[in-house]
């Protein structure tokens, strides 16, 4: 396991700055306006499940982070800077990784390539991601285009691995997969934030696989936050998690 010194010091010796900060948040698309009044903390190596239905907000939400939607009001913090003084295109470049619905692999290169492709230098390296994902190994000179859905899965979180992120932000990342391979995932997923240096939020329809793999909780409703709290205590109280959900 690595003993790589973080270069941010961890929240609690960082008098509390947490990683991330929003207040009173609205955003959306051109006209509509989606998101409103969120309000989220999340510190140095916490790990957040974003649940609720479909069409609530959850993607809104991530690609508000990466500069992808249009701010209608409130404020970001990213490790106590201005998170919206960044530039969309800069926004991975200052730590945050983004695994997105769509994978966006590179089908016409091969699975090293699509690797390589964003690398960049800190712990995370080809051999590191190999170690995770070893199918991807095995499947190095294959084209984009030749790997099943779960394989392209791996390969869209093994390269924003490289990017060397803080928070990486995985959108759905279990959605349509066969139950071994999403066994696969969410070992991984448990494996790669062992050494607390790495956060990520989970967008996840599997509300019980995402609780089980985070520490923090945050349940949407139409573009609100409804339920912000810990994993471990909706984990345990699946009625009142259906009935956040809308499935009660
Ligand atoms: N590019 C876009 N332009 C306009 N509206 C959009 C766009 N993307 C999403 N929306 C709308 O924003 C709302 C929230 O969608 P969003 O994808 O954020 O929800 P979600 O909770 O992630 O749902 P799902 O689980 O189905 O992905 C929906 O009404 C959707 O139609």
């Amino acid at each position: 396991m690595s003993t790589a010194v973080s270069p941010a010091p961890a929240a609690s010796a960082a008098g509390d700055t947490p990683l991330l900060r929003l207040e009173g948040v609205s955003a959306g698309y051109d006209r509509a306006v989606i998101l409103e009044d969120i309000n989220l903390t999340l510190a140095e190596g916490e790990t957040l499940a974003l649940l609720g239905r479909n069409g609530v907000g959850k993607s809104t939400l991530i690609a508000t982070l990466m500069g992808a939607t249009v701010l209608r009001g409130g404020r970001m913090q990213w490790r106590g800077g201005d998170l919206v003084a960044v530039p969309a295109h800069r926004r991975s470049a200052a730590g945050l990784g983004w695994v997105p619905q769509e994978r966006w692999i590179f089908p016409s290169l091969t699975v090293r390539e699509n690797l390589a492709v964003t690398a960049r230098p800190g712990k995370w390296t080809l051999e590191r991601v190999y170690e995770l994902f070893p199918r991807l190994q095995e499947r190095e000179d294959n084209m984009g285009t030749q790997l099943s859905g779960g394989e392209q899965q791996m390969l869209a979180i093994a390269r924003a691995l490289l990017l060397n992120p803080r928070l990486l932000l995985l959108d759905e990342p279990l959605e349509g997969l066969a139950p071994v391979v999403v066994e696969e995932l969410v070992r991984a997923i448990g494996q790669m934030t062992l050494d607390r240096d790495l956060s990520f939020i989970l967008v996840e329809q599997h509300a019980r696989q995402a609780l089980e793999l985070t520490s923090k909780a945050v349940v949407m409703d139409r573009g609100r936050i409804i339920y912000d709290g810990a994993s471990d205590t909706l984990l345990h109280n699946p009625d009142h998690l259906n009935q956040l959900m809308g499935f009660a």
